[in-house]
């Protein structure tokens, strides 16, 4: 399978295997934030019902409809510009909507089939504060591959809806500042990314904490995992990463340079 090609350079993301198809599977809408400096504990974990879920699983269903039609090749690469930036760690990322420069995002507008996915998540979350998001990070992981503990910083609006696709994974979230001073190792709280999962996380989720996810092959269900229950799993369990795991970054970056001749 074949993502799209890439801006002038020719090269092709090349992924071993192929995206698996979740045609039947639930959806999971998962919400993370912590308004009023509540503790991480109070975090809303909601399954998705309602029109919330025919949003979700029509997000999917669009988006793999999308990799299939980007599969054979075709319709990608006219719609489609898009720029590798890093090969960290063999996981692989693709940005969408434009470079992120100093002054601001030199716009690129989203490729069609990725504008209908984010406006629907713009219409269907608060995640992006009444503007429509106009970046997506594509990342694509293999079986123990991860990415550091990081914040994604002032640059975006500080809320963010990243929809997971192929395998399972485990996201964790640190308080930048512990009670009494450092940062703890461990995880204060952590999400089990099921494929077909819409995750939003806002606030002081976004503002306060460092977010990563473990370098593993298979993850260990420990208590400190919010959503266990509503993915029909127990704490003890081992999940194993089963193949490619596609998860699509949708933010709003605040500052938009309008105006590309100022730069010069
Ligand atoms: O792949 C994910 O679920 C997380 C990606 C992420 O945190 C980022 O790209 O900033
Ligand atoms: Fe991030």
């Amino acid at each position: 399978m074949r993502f799209p090609n890439t801006a002038g350079t020719g090269t092709l993301w090349t992924v071993r295997g192929t995206m698996p198809l979740y045609p039947t599977m639930f959806c999971q809408f998962v919400v993370i934030c912590c308004d009023n400096g509540d503790p991480l504990a109070n975090e809303l974990v909601c399954n998705c019902l309602g029109s919330l879920r025919s949003a979700c699983t029509y997000a999917c269903q669009l988006l793999e409809a999308s990799f299939c039609l980007l599969c054979d090749g075709t319709a990608c690469a006219a719609e489609s510009v898009a720029l590798v930036l890093c090969q960290l760690n063999g996981r692989r990322s693709q940005y969408h909507g434009g470079v992120i420069h100093r002054n601001g995002l030199l716009q690129v507008p989203l490729p069609n089939w990725l504008s209908v996915l984010a406006m629907r998540m713009h219409r269907e979350t608060s995640a992006f504060g009444g503007t429509p998001p106009n970046h997506v990070l594509v990342n694509a992981y293999m079986p123990g591959q991860g990415i550091l503990a990081h914040e994604d910083g002032p640059v975006y609006h500080p809320g963010v809806c990243i929809l997971s696709l192929g395998a399972s994974t485990v996201l964790n979230f640190w308080r930048k500042e512990a009670p009494g001073g450092s940062r703890s190792l461990d995880p204060e709280m952590s999400v089990l990314l099921m494929p077909r999962s819409l995750l939003v996380f806002l606030d002081d989720a976004y503002a306060d904490c460092l977010h990563g996810i473990d370098e593993v092959v298979e993850d260990r269900l420990d208590p400190s995992i919010c959503n266990l229950a509503v993915c029909g799993m127990e704490t003890g369990m081992r999940l194993p990463r089963v193949g490619e795991r596609v998860s699509l970054t949708v933010r709003r970056v605040k500052r938009v340079q309008r105006n590309l001749i100022k730069l010069a």
